[in-house]
């Protein structure tokens, strides 16, 4: 979706079989080339809202059908640089009989704060949204954790659809129904998991995003391959100028990949009691840098830091293997990813790792490999093993 979505023959979200024992998920019967990832499987996460995530070309006309028979209003939220792709799909609701508005927010984290998500809520008051009316994001993680936070709390919930435009959305972001805003504090403090009603990753809004959003998604898938499926590693490694180009088979397929492993993990554990911890591999200093930059740095930049940091973390405690720990370098860097951090900035961000939410009052946790496939979360007793690590990154 650049302008606008390529038309195809529509397809009802509901008339999707998907196989819940597939990972990948099946292709889908409508148009043959999209794919369809089920978020849950078994009847018990049925009862908490399994939801699919649809990848492929031109899917703006599943939208309706992701929305349910009984949403009247509609309201999109983007960012400005969209503004053309939100307009492409409030005409689309409006021509499918529904009522749509479009709510322009900041660009970027600059959308991740109350303000903005007050600035929805009067929309929403002021058009008098009920309970079976529905939001629609449109854009990057930024905008999903945005609107998934505005949809989580008007009327205390309401159905949200992300249509992810950037690969770090796609694979991660609107996926799993974390959502969330920022504070002077911290990254992501306020929050609430309110899974979304659908998923549309139409690969097509990949061919406008930057070259440097793309690679940041890249982290992400990454981490996947680290914590689940090395598969990723490998094809990356192969290739990793292929696993860069939004046209190639192979970025599918990373793709795919890392929205099956995001997937498998939080219809285990929507609620990060347990297993989900796994998706916060290289967060905890990542969030630390994107606050100590004042969140100047991509997400995926700083997950790439906090990604080799835990590998020496891991490292130094006779966790992992050296290979392991120096794949994390290698395939970071065959992507272009950041690698290391200036070495002044110690205090700020053992600061921003104290604050982050997988801590148990004064314990400090970490999501460390046992081996490629095996994370766990443990406790860092001593904060001179961080102070370590940090100086084996440290530029
Ligand atoms: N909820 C979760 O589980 C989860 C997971 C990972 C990341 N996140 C959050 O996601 C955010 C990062 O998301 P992001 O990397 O997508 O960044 P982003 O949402 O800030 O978007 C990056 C930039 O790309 C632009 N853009 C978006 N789509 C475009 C397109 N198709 N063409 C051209 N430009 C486009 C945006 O306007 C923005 O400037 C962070 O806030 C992070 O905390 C949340
Ligand atoms: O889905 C999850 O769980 C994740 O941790 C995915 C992360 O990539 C994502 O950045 C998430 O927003 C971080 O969550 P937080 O709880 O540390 O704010
Ligand atoms: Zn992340």
């Amino acid at each position: 979706m650049t302008e606008r979505p390529q038309e195809h023959e529509q397809t009802r979200a509901d008339a999707v079989s998907a196989d819940p024992t597939d990972p990948v998920g099946a292709p889908d019967p409508g148009t043959g080339e999209a794919t369809v990832i089920p978020v849950s499987g078994g009847a018990a996460a049925a009862a908490r809202g399994g939801y699919d995530v649809v990848v492929g070309r031109g899917l703006l006309g599943r939208l309706p059908a992701m929305l349910g028979p009984h949403v009247q209003r509609v309201l999109i939220i983007h960012p400005r640089a969209l503004r053309a792709t939100g307009d492409v799909v409030k005409n689309d609701l409006e021509a499918a009989g529904l009522t749509a508005l479009t709510a322009e927010i900041p660009d970027a984290e600059e959308g991740k704060h109350l303000q903005v998500a007050g600035f929805c809520w009067t929309v929403l008051g002021q058009n008098n949204f009920t309970r079976s009316d529905a939001i629609v994001s449109v854009g990057g993680g930024a905008v999903s954790d945005l609107a998934g936070f505005v949809a989580a709390t008007w009327l205390r919930g309401v159905r949200v659809v992300h249509m992810p435009t950037t690969l770090l959305g796609m694979v991660d972001a609107a996926v799993g129904g974390k959502t969330g805003i920022n504070t002077a504090e911290g990254k992501n403090l306020v929050g609430s998991f309110h899974p979304p009603a659908g998923v549309l990753a139409d690969l097509d809004t990949l061919l406008t995003l930057p070259a440097n959003e793309l690679i940041s998604g890249l982290a992400e898938v990454v981490k996947c391959g680290f914590i689940a499926d090395p598969t990723i590693l490998e094809l990356i490694e192969a290739d990793p100028e292929k696993a860069q180009n939004p046209h190639s088979a192979v970025l599918r397929e990373l793709i795919e990949r890392a929205i099956a492993v995001k997937a498998q993990i939080v219809t285990d554990d929507l609620k990060e009691t347990g297993r989900r911890e796994a998706l916060n591999y290289g967060h905890t200093l990542a969030h630390a840098i994107e606050l100590a930059e004042r969140y100047q740095w991509r997400h995926g930049a700083a997950v790439s830091v906090g990604l080799v940091f835990a590998a020496e973390l891991a490292r130094s405690l006779g966790r992992i293997d050296d290979a392991t720990a120096d794949r994390h370098w290698s395939v970071l860097q065959s992507l272009g990813l950041p690698v290391s951090y200036r070495g002044d900035r110690w205090q700020t961000l053992l600061e921003g790792i104290q604050r982050d939410k997988k801590n148990r009052g004064d314990r400090l946790r970490f999501v460390l490999l046992d081996g490629i496939g095996q994370p766990s979360t443990v406790d860092v007793p001593d904060a001179s093993l961080l102070f370590a690590a940090y100086q084996e990154i440290a530029e």
